[in-house]
């Protein structure tokens, strides 16, 4: 539950009060006497006796909200119409809708977009299948594809359920990098459904982002598309996360004056997000990491290894360390965690080495309390907007998918990600640099940009060797 009022739980109340007397004075104080935090206050009818006002503001949760809508009810003369939660307003219809980009307007035009011009594009296509991305919006799609098994925290909801979330990943991928994005869920988590599914539809689409798919399902399925499909597959659930990850860890290593091949890493979470963070941290030079799941240390001797497990047994733990998580982060200079909230204490982060880095990044709660971990560690980075350096995945999927469509890759690799990272990392300048700013925000006007031009370089035969800070605001063509 949320402790403090937050725009998730936006509600807009119309209410009434008597023109003439004190009530539009006393509503403010109400809802901030509730615990409320008002944020417009909106006349929307003036009468001689009686005023409509609409009062939006922010609460922590549903009897939070009922709380704040009693309180305003005590307010003398005041009668309350409607309770609105803006949050459902914004869902009504769903977010996003397809436009046509050509004009429709006379018989002449409808022969062109339509039958029969276009059957001499198709006829063009069907001689040169590679023109579709010149001819079609395969160019610019990408598929994002969801069975609904662990959908954000909520775990295993169901296609339909996942649906406002892709629909807000579409959203966000046409927001930050122009890119049309089409939401598939799919009814079955069948892995060899899934994957028929998404062979299937693949013609339409320049790329497909698979989303909210459970481990260790989510490694077979995007193994099983990289081997059958000419367009890139990017799981973001593992590579958004991982890069992001490896961008503010290299920054905060910066912050502490500490290198990665030298530092002690404990992680928490061997799942779709842990996994991936390990892999892409071992290809940037980390050597020495010890990864955690609800078992404790992942190690050789464990009986219950699977194949993602194990490969985590063989490339991390050299000392062959069996014991738990707290154990783990004695003496250690980095804490990733990808896994569950809660739990850890300031008292476990006061055991690590001095000049500690803390990525508690468990959603919407973290592993550790960030005002605890602040207290005995020098960098805190948590996925939460309330906090300062929010990790989150919309800083890399949007460039990367612009990148590849760009390049017209054909698919992702270890090199791309690595380059998105490192152009992620150089946004944040050397005099912005601090233990408050190891990531930029997600409004930042760079970020999709660098991003992109890096994924881009890389896919087109390697960036050359040139400082990313070129390709910022000013430095565009
Ligand atoms: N901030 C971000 O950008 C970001 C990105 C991806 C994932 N996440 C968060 O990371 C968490 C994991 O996501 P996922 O998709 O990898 O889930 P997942 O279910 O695939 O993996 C969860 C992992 O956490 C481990 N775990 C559970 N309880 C634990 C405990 N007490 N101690 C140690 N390990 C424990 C599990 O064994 C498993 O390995 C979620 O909370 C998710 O919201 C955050
Ligand atoms: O996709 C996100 O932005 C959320 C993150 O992957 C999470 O699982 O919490």
């Amino acid at each position: 539950m949320a402790t403090v009022p937050s725009v998730s739980y936006s509600i807009t109340i119309r209410l009434e009060v008597p023109a003439g007397g004190k009530a539009v004075s006393q509503l403010t104080h109400a809802v901030e006497h509730a615990g409320g935090v008002v944020t417009a206050l909106d006349v929307s009818n003036a009468g001689h006796e009686k005023l409509r006002i609409d009062v939006t503001c922010a609460a922590r949760d549903a009897d939070h909200v009922q709380e704040i809508v009693d309180g305003l009810s005590r307010v003398e003369g005041v009668t309350i119409h409607k309770v609105s939660d803006r949050t459902f307003l914004m869902h009504l219809g769903g977010k996003i809708e397809m436009n046509s980009k050509v004009p429709l307007r006379n018989r002449d035009e409808l022969s062109m977009a339509y039958t029969p011009g276009v059957a001499r594009v198709s006829m063009a296509i069907a001689r040169n299948p590679e023109d579709a991305r010149r001819l079609t919006i395969k160019r610019n799609s990408v598929a994002v594809v969801t069975d609904g098994s662990a959908v954000l925290g909520l775990g295993n909801i169901g296609p339909a359920a996942a649906l406002p979330v892709m629909e807000g990943k579409a959203a966000l991928f046409k927001r930050f990098a122009g890119i049309d994005a089409w939401p598939i869920c799919l009814d079955t988590q069948d892995v060899d459904e899934i994957v028929r599914a998404v062979q299937l539809i693949s013609p339409g689409f320049g790329g497909i982002n698979l989303e909210d798919i459970s481990a260790p399902r989510c490694f077979e399925v995007e193994r099983r598309l990289r081997e059958l499909l000419d367009i890139p597959v990017f799981h973001d659930d593992q590579h958004g996360t991982a890069i992001c990850v490896l961008a503010a860890l290299t920054n905060a290593l910066k912050v502490v004056g500490k290198e990665l091949p030298h530092v002690r890493i404990a992680m928490a979470g061997a799942g779709a997000a842990g996994s991936a963070v390990l892999r892409l941290l071992l290809a940037a030079g980390a050597k020495d990491v010890i990864v955690c799941d609800y078992r404790g240390a992942i190690h050789e001797g464990r009986d219950d290894l699977d194949d993602s497990l194990r490969w985590i047994a063989e490339n991390t733990n050299s000392g062959n360390y069996t014991g738990d998580l707290r154990g783990a982060l004695e003496g250690a200079d980095v804490f990733i965690g990808v896994s569950a909230p809660g739990i850890l204490t300031g008292e476990d982060i006061a055991r690590m080495a001095d000049d500690a880095i803390v990525f508690a990044l468990a959603n919407p709660e973290p592993e550790v309390s960030p005002d605890e971990a602040r207290e005995y560690a020098a960098v805190v980075a948590t996925g939460r907007s309330d906090y300062p350096n929010q990790i989150n995945n919309v800083l890399a999927f949007p460039g990367v998918f612009r990148g590849l469509l760009d390049a017209q890759a054909k698919e992702v690799t270890e090199e791309m990600l690595l380059a998105a990272a490192r152009a992620l990392a150089s946004v944040v300048t050397d005099d912005e640099l601090g233990p408050n700013y190891i990531i930029p925000s997600v409004f930042h006007p760079d970020v999709a940009h660098v991003v992109a031009t890096a994924v881009r370089e890389t896919a087109r035969g390697g960036l050359p060797a040139t400082d990313l800070a070129e390709y910022r605001t000013g430095d565009r063509e």
